[in-house]
């Protein structure tokens, strides 16, 4: 191997783990999302039971499918988002500050319990905090 050759940067993505590493963190994450909905002072409730009560498990398949291939995109792997813009998917539910805070929470305690490093959690903590404009107060 040529020793001037210019070396990859190696994508957050595969540092993640790849595919399994994305699909099981997010799986973790609904998971938690929707316990979260169960406890008392859930700040998640209001906006994730339409979701888990209408008992159509396509929509939350849905949303599953969906997120990986957000966050598998935003990383910087091969896949492609075919979903609704930020503004679209979360319009008319008012989703506030605080709400978004906690729904974070949830994805940075799937990431810990899926053995995602500290550094890489902030890197995709990094990546989806620009969102936030997009999807608060739509
Ligand atoms: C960075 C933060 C977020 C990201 C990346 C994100 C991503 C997404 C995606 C990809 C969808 C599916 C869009 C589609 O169906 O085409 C969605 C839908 C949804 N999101 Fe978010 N979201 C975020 C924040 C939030 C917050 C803070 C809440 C509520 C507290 C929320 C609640 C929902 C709900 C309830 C749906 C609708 C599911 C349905 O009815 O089918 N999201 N989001």
């Amino acid at each position: 191997k040529n020793a001037e050759a210019p070396v990859a940067a190696t994508s957050l993505y595969e540092r993640l783990g790849g595919l399994p590493a994305v699909t099981a963190v997010v799986d973790q994450f609904i998971a938690n999302v929707v316990a979260e909905t169960m406890t008392s002072n859930s700040k998640l409730k209001r906006t994730f039971d339409p979701l888990v009560q209408s008992g159509n498990s396509y929509r939350v398949a849905s949303l599953r499918n969906h997120l990986i291939d957000q966050i598998g995109q935003a990383t910087g792997g091969p896949l492609v988002y075919k979903g609704l813009s930020m503004p679209a998917a979360h319009k008319g539910m008012n989703i506030s500050e605080v709400e978004f805070n906690a729904l974070v929470a949830e994805l940075g305690k799937a990431m810990t319990s899926k053995g995602v490093p500290a550094n890489q959690q902030t890197e995709v903590v990094n990546i989806l905090a620009p969102l936030k404009s997009s999807i608060v107060a739509q």
